[in-house]
């Protein structure tokens, strides 16, 4: 592969750069991910997947967030991965193991289309709600159906970690304007130490979720696999939906399973965008 290769991927229009830490020539640190991440000054992207080896699976994965914070874990981050990593053959088989910082998944090419990956399930691991693990600053084990204030609101909020942490707000009506104004004021509460993923969440019917998503160092997204994960724990564990769910996001829909264990699998498509080779006079900035 050629130096300094890219290639651009969407899940759901929630894009990720994918790069193979053998290919660059520079250090992935945060101005080169800020940079990179950038629309006016780089490629443009909700994060930059980097390929990494692993010791404990077949291939290693880290996740990085635009504002250059590493995320432990990311739904359509692993999905589009997974569809790099057979299309663009360090594999042939269809299923796989990838290791990131939120632990050990396994990956399953569902669907190919013209020999490319299309559909793929990701075994997430399992869902825990106890605030330590999550973490997050609350006097009582688990944080569910706990009331905050932020701001001049008032929010019941329902603490979960699929592998990385999310908040899931349950409403009645979706309101965009509530996530972009209340999403980062969240995200950053001092009681997240780690701060938080956000989503507003509606159910429509036992099968059926809808949800807006503020995401941790990247601000509002138009689809994410681990707040789907999240939000489809959450509602189980409150009694509101079936453990088989489908959650439906700006940019398209996500089909989540939750088992007796808490154990999560999610399915959904990827597609490719471009790629390309990033430019010396981009690169040498980082250097
Ligand atoms: N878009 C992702 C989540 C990416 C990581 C997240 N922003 C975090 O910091 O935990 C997804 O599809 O899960």
């Amino acid at each position: 592969m050629e130096k300094n290769f890219f290639a651009k991927f969407h899940g759901l229009g929630n894009d990720y750069i994918c790069i193979d830490d053998d290919w660059i020539d520079f250090e992935l640190d945060e101005k080169a991910i800020r940079t990179i991440c950038d629309v006016h000054y780089g490629i443009g992207s909700d994060g930059i997947l980097l390929k990494t080896p692993s010791s404990k699976a077949d291939f290693g994965l880290r996740i990085f967030n635009p504002d250059g914070s590493e995320a432990e874990k990311s739904g359509n981050g692993l999905r589009i991965f997974a569809k790099f990593l057979y299309d663009y053959e360090y594999t042939v088989k269809r299923e796989f193991s990838i290791e990131t910082k939120g632990g050990i998944v396994k990956a399953k090419i569902e669907e190919l289309v013209n020999g490319r990956a299309k559909v793929i399930t990701v075994d997430m691991g399992k869902a825990t709600f106890k605030s330590k693990d999550i973490p997050v600053l609350c006097e009582e084990e688990e944080c569910i159906g706990k009331k905050i204030k932020v701001k001049d609101k008032e929010f019941e909020i329902n603490c979960v970690s699929v592998g990385n942490p999310h908040c899931v707000i349950i409403v009645d009506q979706l309101d965009e304007k509530t996530v972009k104004e209340y999403g980062s004021l969240i995200e950053n509460l001092d009681i997240f130490p780690n701060r938080v993923n956000v989503q507003f969440a509606k159910v429509v019917s036992p099968d059926l979720v809808e949800i807006r998503i503020w995401e941790r160092g990247a601000g509002y997204t138009l689809a994410s696999g681990s707040s789907s994960c999240a939000v489809a724990s959450v509602m189980v564990k409150r009694g509101l939906t079936d453990r088989n769910l489908t959650v439906k996001m700006p940019g398209g829909i996500l089909k989540i399973s939750i088992d007796n264990n808490w154990n999560i699998k999610m399915t959904g498509e990827v597609q490719e965008i471009c790629s390309g080779k990033l430019s010396l006079e981009l690169t040498e900035q980082f250097i």
